[in-house]
């Protein structure tokens, strides 16, 4: 079994019955809504809010009950995977373009539990490029106010046309290559107009699974509260 499958079957134990389950977008959150789907067949009584339009088919096609955000009076706990993920259990997330909504639902979730597989842990976010989501309408001029904050951006595409994201926008992936200052950059191009979100997602993890080759996986629960007290120990 695969690192990313590892992790993302570990997580699907973290939903009960009643549950209202933020559903994250690729790979590895893959492998967590195929396991809810088998659960689901076999009574797991729970809900989903899709981060994408791809979750959404997924889900729908393994029978796993879907609830429109708006109607989702609280979303229990969002899982999703990521790019990269720092010591602190900062994330870069956006490789699949679905941050927008992913960011939405995990702060939404009383608890935002990430998997990865080992690959995703570094020292220092930036070697992934960040992905940024901006409006078309003047998107050259947006990426000249992202590109001056010290990274060069590349517009992504999908084929010979401009990558579109579930919500009608085109992504930047920005080379920033080393991200010392995450909230700083977070909050800086967030205050740029044509910038709809980025993938810098500060602060938010609560628990992550993090999935390593030869069966093993690590569980770091609770990692918000452990990194706030050992910071106020400092
Ligand atoms: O937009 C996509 C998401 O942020 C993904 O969760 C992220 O790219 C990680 O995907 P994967 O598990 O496929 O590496």
């Amino acid at each position: 079994m695969d690192a990313k499958q590892i992790a993302g079957e570990k997580a699907a134990e973290y939903v009960k019955d009643e549950m209202v389950v933020g559903l994250g977008t690729g790979s590895t959150v893959y492998w967590t809504i195929v396991k809810l789907g088998q659960l689901v067949k076999n009574g797991l009584k729970m809900k989903g809010v899709p981060t994408s339009t791809k979750t959404e088919e997924l889900a729908r096609s393994l029978g796993i009950p879907l609830i429109d955000i708006n109607n989702a009076k609280k979303i229990d706990l969002a899982i999703d995977g990521a790019d990269e993920v720092d010591a602190e259990f900062n994330l870069i997330k956006g490789g699949g373009g679905a941050l927008l909504r992913e960011k939405m639902i995990a702060s939404l979730a009383e608890r935002f539990l990430v998997v990865v597989d080992e690959t995703k842990c570094v020292k220092t976010l930036g070697s992934f490029p960040l992905p940024v989501e901006i409006v078309p309408f003047g998107w050259q001029m947006t990426r000249n106010r992202i590109d001056g904050l010290g990274c060069e951006s590349k517009l992504r595409t999908a084929g010979r046309a401009p990558y579109i994201t579930d919500n009608g926008n085109f992504i930047l992936d920005c080379g920033f290559d080393e991200i010392h200052d995450a909230n700083g950059l977070n909050l800086e191009l967030n205050r740029i107009p044509g910038v709809v979100e980025n993938g810098l997602f500060v602060n938010m993890t609560d628990a992550i699974v993090i999935g390593r080759n030869r069966g093993k996986v690590e569980e770091c629960l609770f990692c918000r509260e452990r990194i706030q007290s050992s910071t106020h120990t400092k």
